[in-house]
This record gives structure tokens, C-alpha cells and sequence, in this order.
């Protein structure tokens, strides 16, 4: 049993409430001294805050967040309204009021927004109802674990009952480190699984091919989804333990909306900003994995040879560069790219590094030059997504769209969300794309998708 959590300097927290105006965001961080196992803490937040947790996990664990219950939501939800300008609008007349205590110059720490845009703007919600095109909360209580710390911020909106409600926070935060517990992991049984018009899918992408072909566009990433019912309803944390043991060399994230929540492990970084420096990634360009040493690194060197997917690489890297050239003092960018290699699959690899000139850009600005890049979109973009919403027969929702957090310094972290999936109740939507060239085959391109469908598979205990 832990000892009593109190929020320290509550009293003259309660001092401070009294004398501010309403409407304003109050923000606190402190560090705490305690060992915590973060997927257990999100675990803990099931009974409480179900439907508002949040967690985020980088490739290098330099950085993991979860959070719990909302203090303000911040959504997108016109088809016409540019939703990036609006996100960054309205989080910067709560940073411009906000009163912040916030002592360590520590990323990811203080207040900060956690969620993502959807990957278009599309009117047909299908499965994704409860997100909006773009969804972003700002937390109650977030822990943050990083460079060896635990940093603890907590939110409030002031009103009329703050020092109550700052008391039921701190109630809560006990109630969270004595929860902490191993959870029930096993996860409910698969009744049903499905691959969504596979043959339809397959026709979509000889169709693109020949568009191409045609000469009326170079590249476009298609996906297809499987849905899978369970016998009962599936939760975050059962996937994301799967998924933290499995694929930990990825993002992995969960937000939960309500009773939906997106969920997935990817190896692909959008962009990530720190006062000057920037850090995106291009990812494109794929092969299998095989468990035999040898074999593995001659499918390998294939990949490195092959045209076609050096190809698909290639509009990726170009884009990328020409987008952030305009914003940047410099950007290294490699000559060629190497191997990144995940469990079930490897890909053509190239980061992209570079110093902004004016370091009050937002990150929003980035996210909404970038997005789709052509590892999801295509070349030329208008086109390519138009060809999308023709063929595909889908909503992509969340998957393959920028996900993460933004803080109070217009710094912060995107993943591009793929190997992902959509969690409601019994069921779950998985999805998969690839990169679509003059010289694909449709066959070859199913193949590939069946293999990204496997990480999500098996975290859902899926045959795969
Ligand atoms: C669209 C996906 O992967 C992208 C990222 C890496 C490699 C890709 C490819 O080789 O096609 C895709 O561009 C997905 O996993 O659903």
C-alpha cells in the first residue's frame, strides 16, 4: 500500500484559486518520488476515467505520458474550417490566460494537449463517431515519465468550486497509486474476423495502377481494414499491454473518446519539434521479416535494391525535404536510406533533421504542412487523396493521421498513426495501407498489407 499522495503547496494552491478569475486554465507541476509502472497506471484509471485516458510511449521511451479526465476538449468539427489554424487558435487564447507553475524545463511536462487530427476531413464518420476531425484534450492529471523522472501536472478550468475541485483531484490521484495492480489481461475470445471487401480492394489498386500508368498521378498509398468481434468488449489496456510487450520499438499510443478508443504501435515518426530542432521521418518502401538470420538480411538487401520501392521512398524523402526547406535554417537529410526493421516487417528508412528559423514556429504549422506526406497520401497530394476517396470505400478516421501532443511552448511530438486499430465495445476495426506505383501488382500489394495487419492482430490475440 502506498502512502498518502497530497498535492504539495495545496494551501497555497487554494490562496492563488480565490484570487483568479474564472475561465482560466490553472496548471501545476511537481515531481514526484515514486516507482511506477505507466501501463499499470493507465490500467488503474479503468474505474474513474474510462473513456478519458490517454497514454504515449516514443520509440526510445524517452518519453511516456498517461493521462486521465479532461479539463477542456478541443474539437474540429466543420468540414470547410481549416483545422489546424483553429486547434493552434484556441489553444493559444487558453495559453495566453493561463495561470502555469511549472518549475522544471522538462519536455513534456505543464500543460500540454494530447490527441490528433483525423487523416481528411471527411463528412462520413462510419465507424470513427465519437472522433472529430481533429480531437484534442487537455488532462485533469497527467504523469509524465522522463529522463529518469516523474513529473505530475494537474489541470483545472477555474469556476466556482476550485478548491473542492482540487481536492477531489487529489482523491483521485490516491485512489490512481492505489490501484496500481497487475490488471486482468486476458483478453476476451475473437468470434468473428473479417477482411473487408478483399477483392473490391484489390480491383481499387489495379484501378490506381492504371491511373498511373495513364500518367495522371505517381503515387498512392491505399488501405483496407479488418473488423474483428469479440465475445465481450475489449479495453485499451489489454491491447496496449500486447502491444508494449511485442512491438516496443514503436509509438504506441491510446486515446480513448468515450467508448472508442484508437489504439496502435507505429514506427513512424511526423515530426517532432524542440525549441529549434526538428526531426521528421521518411518511411516508406517495405518487406517482410524472416526469423532466419541470413534470410532476413537478404530480404533486406533487397529492399535497399529494389526500384520500385526505392521509388516509393524516393516522393517521400522529396516532399518531406521541399516542405520543411522553407521553414528551416538547414536540414540534414542522408544521401540514401537504410533498414528500419520492426518485428514483423522492414522498411526503407531516411530521418530527416533540421534547425527552424524562428523558434516560436508552432508545431502545428509543421503537422499541417506535412500531413499526408506520401508514405500515406500520395504524389501529387490533391490528386492522390482524391483517388483515395474514390476507390478506397472507407474512412480512415484516425488511422495513418497525426496523433500526439503539443505543450504550452508550441513544442511537441506527431506519430503518424498506422498499425492501428479502433476499439468499440466487442468489436475492433484494423487497418493497413501501402504505397501504390506504376510497377505495383495488386496481389503483391494485398500481401503487404496482410503483414502490417500483424501487429494489431496479435496484440488482439488474433491468428496472424
Ligand atoms: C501505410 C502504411 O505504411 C506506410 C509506412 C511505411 C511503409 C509503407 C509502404 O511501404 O507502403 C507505407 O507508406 C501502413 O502501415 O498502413
Amino acid at each position: 500500500m502506498t502512502d498518502l499522495y497530497q498535492i504539495k503547496n495545496r494551501s497555497k494552491y487554494e490562496v492563488l484559486l480565490k484570487q483568479l478569475p474564472q475561465h482560466i486554465l490553472f496548471s501545476v507541476t511537481e515531481k514526484i518520488q515514486r516507482t511506477i509502472n505507466p501501463a499499470m497506471l493507465f490500467a488503474a484509471g479503468y474505474k474513474d476515467f474510462y473513456g478519458k485516458r490517454f497514454y504515449w510511449k516514443d520509440p526510445q521511451d524517452d518519453l511516456i505520458i498517461v493521462s486521465f479526465g479532461h479539463v477542456q476538449t478541443l474539437q474540429a468539427t466543420q468540414d470547410d474550417q481549416d483545422r489546424f489554424s483553429y486547434i493552434e487558435n484556441e489553444w493559444n487564447q487558453i495559453i495566453n490566460t493561463a495561470m502555469i507553475k511549472n518549475d522544471y524545463l522538462v519536455s513534456g511536462t505543464g500543460p500540454l494537449i494530447l490527441g490528433g487530427f483525423s487523416f481528411d476531413q471527411s463528412t462520413v464518420k462510419q465507424e470513427w463517431e465519437s472522433f472529430a476531425n481533429a480531437t484534442f484534450h487537455i488532462p485533469q492529471i497527467m504523469f509524465t515519465f522522463t529522463q529518469g523522472e516523474l513529473y505530475l501536472t494537474i489541470n483545472l478550468m477555474t469556476g466556482v468550486n476550485d478548491i473542492d475541485t482540487l481536492l477531489s483531484v487529489e482523491e483521485h490521484i490516491q485512489k490512481l497509486l492505489q490501484s496500481i495492480d497487475a490488471p486482468q489481461l486476458s483478453l476476451p475470445n475473437i468470434v468473428q474476423n473479417n477482411e473487408i471487401g478483399a477483392d473490391h480492394w484489390k480491383q481499387a489498386v489495379q484501378k490506381t495502377i492504371d491511373r498511373i500508368r495513364n500518367g495522371e498521378i505517381d503515387k498512392v498509398v491505399l488501405a483496407r481494414k479488418m473488423k474483428i468481434e469479440f465475445d465481450q468488449p475489449i479495453l485499451s489496456e489489454q491491447v496496449l499491454y500486447n502491444l508494449l510487450k511485442q512491438q516496443y520499438e514503436s509509438y504506441i499510443f491510446a486515446l480513448e473518446v468515450g467508448n472508442q478508443s484508437f489504439i496502435g504501435a507505429s514506427p513512424e515518426r511526423l515530426i517532432q519539434k524542440e525549441n529549434e530542432q526538428i526531426l521528421s521521418t521518411c518511411l516508406a518502401g517495405s518487406i517482410k521479416r524472416s526469423q532466419n538470420l541470413v534470410e532476413d538480411e537478404k530480404l533486406g538487401h533487397t529492399l535497399l535494391q529494389d526500384e520500385k520501392n526505392q521509388k516509393e521512398h524516393h516522393f517521400v524523402v522529396s516532399m518531406i525535404k521541399q516542405v520543411l526547406q522553407p521553414f528551416c535554417k538547414e536540414l540534414s537529410i542522408p544521401d540514401s536510406p537504410t533498414l528500419m526493421k520492426m518485428r514483423d516487417i522492414q522498411h526503407l528508412y531516411t530521418p530527416v533533421r533540421g534547425e527552424v528559423k524562428d523558434k516560436h514556429e508552432t508545431i502545428f504549422k509543421l503537422v499541417k504542412a506535412l500531413h499526408p506526406t506520401p508514405a500515406l497520401g500520395g504524389i501529387p497530394r490533391r490528386e492522390a487523396m482524391a483517388t483515395i476517396c474514390d476507390v478506397e470505400n472507407m474512412d480512415r478516421g484516425f488511422y495513418g493521421a497525426p496523433l500526439g501532443w503539443v505543450d504550452y511552448k508550441g513544442n511537441g511530438e506527431f506519430c503518424v498513426g498506422i498499425r492501428s486499430g479502433l476499439l468499440k465495445e466487442n468489436e475492433a476495426y484494423i487497418y493497413a495501407g501501402c504505397g501504390v506505383v506504376g510497377d505495383s501488382n495488386s496481389d503483391e500489394e494485398f500481401k503487404e498489407t496482410s503483414v502490417k495487419f500483424k501487429p494489431m492482430l496479435r496484440a488482439l490475440g488474433g491468428n496472424e
